[in-house]
């Protein structure tokens, strides 16, 4: 997709949510549908999954680093990084689907992006056994982000005010459906498939370097400590925001005046948005959608 104009983009119009094989959606999610579930994974294919604003760009881009930052180092100054690594169902007008991009990849292994829960990840990854990286992020601080995010990107439904769209997350009318769900369901998967990594947003936030550990164990590779080191730096909020390749200015969809892509990155935002009684709401809420799982957040740091 290098050199490819990008400016009709400017003109796209804000999609419609509807229901879609049991989760809300925007046609460009579900548009290229066929292909997206007969994509045919490769053994060696890892898969990146998340909630939306979980912290897709920053593990997508440690891993990008890990693999390909020595081999390949032009691709970092001259790829945005969702070219680097597709977004698999998405399908918007005039440019390549996600399908079409990671078809055709050129490296080893592919680094493949996807929102989807964990019931409609294709097949193919499973039965290939493909190594699955999935973060997760607390909820709070997750549609927090997730509202400035619907308010900035015109390929999003209109968000509303920050109390609908906060009760529309509580009620799972989001698109990729309701965070609970998302979260919950990628856990139970771990239990029965070993090549799962799970990871919190917080954990990476409080010590990345325990957390790379973890990663390049779990994908098995002996990447130095110094060269470790690097990539936390790069990797760092800070230095991502000022990066082109990652922080996503170079597409017209989104607009930075009203948010930006890159916006706080924190632990404990979630503070500046509710009130106190949606605090009250939410937790209760939260408790009962969350009572017959083990899996635990943190909201601070
Ligand atoms: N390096 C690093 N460190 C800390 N935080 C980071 C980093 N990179 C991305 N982010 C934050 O992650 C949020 C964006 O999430 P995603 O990348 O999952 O978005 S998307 O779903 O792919 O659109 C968004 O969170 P908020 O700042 O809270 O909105 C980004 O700022």
């Amino acid at each position: 997709m290098e050199g490819v104009d990008l400016s009709f983009l400017k003109s796209i119009s804000r999609p419609e949510m509807f229901e879609f094989e049991g989760i809300s959606m925007v046609h460009y999610f579900t548009d290229n549908w066929e292909n997206v579930q007969n994509f045919q994974a490769r053994p060696d294919d890892i898969l990146i999954a998340t909630y939306p604003k979980a912290g897709t760009t920053w593990v997508s881009y440690i891993l990008e680093l890990l693999y390909f930052g020595n081999v390949a180092p032009e691709r970092q100054t001259s790829m945005p990084i969702y070219i680097r690594v597709p977004f698999l169902e998405s399908q918007f007008p005039g440019i390549p689907s996600g399908v079409e991009l990671a078809d055709n990849l050129p490296t080893t292994p592919r680094l493949i992006k996807t929102h989807l829960p964990v019931q409609l990840v294709p097949k193919s990854f499973f039965e290939q056994n493909c190594k699955i990286v999935y973060v997760a992020r607390n909820a709070k601080d997750n549609v927090v982000s997730y509202f400035h995010f619907e308010r900035m990107n015109m390929g999003q439904p209109d968000p509303g005010n920050w109390n609908n769209f906060l009760h529309s997350f509580m009620e799972g009318k989001k698109v990729f459906g309701p965070w609970y769900d998302h979260v919950t369901g990628y856990w139970e998967k771990k239990q029965t498939y070993s090549n799962l990594h799970y990871m919190f947003f917080e954990d990476m936030v409080e010590d990345m370097g325990c957390e790379m550990e973890r990663l390049c164990s779990f994908l098995g590779l002996s990447t130095p400590v110094e060269e470790r080191e690097r990539i936390i730096k790069s990797t760092h909020f800070d230095t991502m925001k000022q990066n082109k390749m990652t922080n996503y200015s170079t597409i017209p969809i989104m607009d930075f005046t009203i948010s930006p892509f890159m916006r706080k990155g924190k632990v404990g935002d979630w503070k500046n948005h509710f009130t106190v009684a949606q605090n009250e709401q939410f937790d209760e809420h939260y408790k009962q959608k969350m009572k017959n799982t083990t899996v635990q957040f943190r909201t601070e740091i």
